[in-house]
């Protein structure tokens, strides 16, 4: 029986996918898988017990990624699942910014009581006129599941779209509209473009990467919009520049005692992925991960460990080591395993920076002085018996 505990809320349709050997658990410290949205990770303790985190979403900022690769404990996310549910957030919040339609709609529940509310507006509406998003320029930094949707949904919408990625995956520049202008220096995109849209991870290299410099060169009728996370932004710098008249608009979907309230912000409460759609996408996809992972030891979509996959089990015996990247671990295995007399038919070793991941299928089940001896192996973080 393995068991699993959902630190937020996660999608039914994905949980029914757990078969009659799962069950659910109100703790962690119980549980040998979580699963997780934005629920911050960095300060809980670490259960031994602890085989999996799935993230039913993109960010793993709230994880603490080494810490978990130290205990052998592999964490996935699920990319692409809810980027189309972000993609149709970031186009609404172009179209809140480039025309009042949220005093429009304040000024028609303030006017409910007019009888001559329709001859009134006619007269009003003047004072919520806007622009048009097609024609404009507009920047997509970060060409990963949600930026290459928004780039060609706005080719779609008739914008002249600049995208800047210089990590950009072979994937994703398949997908990729060809009518996107690449840009190698992201410099242009602030100069030049109406809309800047950023879709990066946070990462120690991308906070800030909006920083009070980037916002000078932006012209005074930008619109920004962050759909990604608030740290990558200067955000005291961004909300200087707006009361300065320096750009236009920030539309913003991560509140915050900075931006909530200040001149030109719009602010959204994290509802990027708030679909159903998206919900259920991560789910089960997470989920899939998750049982991949602890019934087969396949390692697909994990964000600290490398991917490795040798299918479903069909040989006597699978094991799969968590390891450190260190030169000459494959040997001392075999070595162990051949003085215990147990054969090899199939293994995959794959590695990702400073961690590795050893998958063997052996002639017979591994008895427990083996993986005692696998497990006291010096670079070895982890030992699973799968089967
Ligand atoms: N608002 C929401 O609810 C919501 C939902 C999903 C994701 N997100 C956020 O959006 C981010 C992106 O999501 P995604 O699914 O597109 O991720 P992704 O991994 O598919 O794409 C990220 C892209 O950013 C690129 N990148 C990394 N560093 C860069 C840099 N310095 N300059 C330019 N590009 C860089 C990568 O090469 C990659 O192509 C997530 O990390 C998450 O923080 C927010
Ligand atoms: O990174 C993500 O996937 C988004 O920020 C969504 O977060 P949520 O699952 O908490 O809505």
């Amino acid at each position: 029986m393995f068991k699993y505990n959902c630190l937020n809320p996660i999608a039914a349709v994905g949980l029914d996918l757990f078969s009659d050997q799962y069950e659910k658990v109100d703790e962690l410290k119980d549980a040998q898988a979580a699963l997780v949205r934005s629920a911050a990770m960095h300060d809980l303790e670490l259960p031994d017990t602890l085989e999996a985190v799935a993230r039913a979403g993109a960010g793993v900022n709230n994880i603490p990624l080494d810490k978990c690769a130290e205990k052998g404990i592999v964490v996935f996310n699920t990319p692409g699942a809810n980027a189309n549910g972000v993609k149709e957030l970031v186009f609404a919040g172009m179209l809140y910014a480039s025309r009042d339609i949220v005093g429009g709609i304040e000024w028609c529940l303030e006017n409910q009581n007019d009888e001559n509310i329709a001859k009134t507006a006619e007269k009003q509406k003047k004072n919520f006129a806007g622009t048009e998003i097609s024609g404009k320029k507009l920047g997509v930094i970060g060409l990963g599941a949600i930026g290459v949707l928004v780039a060609n949904a706005a080719i779609h919408m008739g914008m002249e779209v600049y995208g800047y990625d210089p990590y950009i995956s072979v994937a994703a520049a398949w997908n990729l509209s060809r009518s996107v202008k690449h840009i190698s220096n992201v410099e242009d995109i602030y100069r030049e473009c109406d809309y800047i849209t950023i879709h990066v991870p946070l990462l120690d290299s991308t906070k800030k990467m909006i920083s009070a410099d980037a916002i000078a060169m932006m012209k005074p009728t930008a619109i920004i919009l962050n759909f990604a996370r608030d740290l990558l932004v200067d955000e005291e710098a961004m909300v200087d520049a707006l009361a300065a008249g320096k750009v236009h608009k920030y539309v913003s979907d991560f509140p915050n005692t900075t931006t909530v309230g200040a001149k030109g912000c719009i602010v959204t409460p994290h509802l990027g992925a708030s679909t159903a759609e998206s919900e259920d996408n991560c789910a089960i996809m997470a989920v899939r991960e998750i049982r991949d992972y602890l019934e087969n030891g396949n390692i697909v979509h994990s964000v600290n460990f490398p991917d490795c996959s040798m299918g479903a089990c069909t040989t006597a015996g699978r094991i799969g080591i968590l390891h450190r990247n260190v030169k000459g671990m494959l040997s001392l295995y075999t070595t162990i395993l051949g003085d215990a007399g147990i054969n090899i038919d199939g293994m995959a070793n794959k590695s990702k920076g400073d961690y590795a991941y050893a998958l063997l299928d052996l002639d017979t089940s591994v008895p427990e002085n083996v993986l005692e001896k696998l497990k006291n192996t010096e670079g070895v973080l982890k030992v699973r018996k799968i089967c």
